[in-house]
């Protein structure tokens, strides 16, 4: 379970995170959606222990991350896409991170599975595609076996086959009673798997809840995000 009370973050003078609140429950695909600069990031990187909060806290599994014992166990995470070296091969990256957090070694052919990439053995991270990096960051997300994951932005670069999979794997990881929140710029992209949407604008919740929830009252998905994320004077 992730629980955010009250997040305030100020960058150079400016608060980017104006007394965020939410949470996102066991068994349910939670979708964090907001226009480009709203404050997903800076959110994910508090939740994850990257960042300070100047106020409020950010929980996993009633714990603030820095203070979880095992961490990769608990929640798993893809920011940036992979995180790996570019001379590295998928393989030395997710048995360097096993090796760091006991995790055994096993983990390391069964994700690379899980994720597709079991046939690019030697291949350096450098020369994977985008696609292939989101995948290799959802590899190491799933390398401890958590209940938690927490992805930003994970469509990007897949092809549609790509996003068909990956879908069926957050469902599939909900469904099995874990937590996801996942991140987008994309609402009617997150509305496919979302149980729960939480819409984000300028650094505010301005809508939380179940699905149809949030879109009771508008025609679509996209008027719905167009709705709650447009500035009053530009509608
Ligand atoms: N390191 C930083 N220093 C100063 N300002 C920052 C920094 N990182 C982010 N910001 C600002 O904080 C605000 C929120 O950015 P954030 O990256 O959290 O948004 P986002 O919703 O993730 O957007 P995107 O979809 O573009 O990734 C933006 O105005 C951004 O310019």
């Amino acid at each position: 379970m992730l629980l955010i009370e009250g997040v305030v973050k100020r960058r150079r003078g400016r608060d980017v995170l104006r007394d965020v609140s939410f949470r996102a429950d066991p068994g349910r695909v939670t979708g964090f959606v907001g226009p480009n600069g709203a404050g997903k990031s800076s959110t994910l990187r508090i939740l994850l222990g990257l960042d300070r909060a100047d106020a409020g806290r950010a929980l996993v599994d009633g714990r603030p991350y820095r203070e979880l014992r095992r961490p990769l166990r608990t929640v798993g995470s893809m920011l940036d896409g992979s995180g790996a070296h570019r001379s590295r091969t998928a393989r030395n990256h997710l048995a360097w991170l096993a090796r760091g957090n006991g995790i055994p070694r096993r983990r390391v052919d069964e994700v690379l599975d899980q994720v597709g990439l079991a046939g690019t053995g030697r291949t350096r991270v450098g020369r994977f595609s985008l696609g292939m990096g989101q995948r290799l960051g959802l590899a190491a997300a799933l390398l401890g076996e958590p209940r938690t994951l927490v992805l930003d932005e994970p469509v990007n670069g897949l092809d549609p086959d790509g996003i068909r999979w990956i879908r069926g794997l957050l469902r599939a990881h909900a469904d099995a009673g874990g937590t996801v929140l996942l991140s987008s710029h994309l609402m009617g992209e997150v509305a496919e798997v979302a149980d729960d949407l939480v819409v984000i604008t300028r650094g505010r919740v301005v809508a939380a809840g179940p699905i149809g929830q949030v879109t009771a009252g508008y025609a679509t998905v996209e008027e719905t995000f167009f709705a709650l994320t447009e500035p009053r004077e530009a509608r």
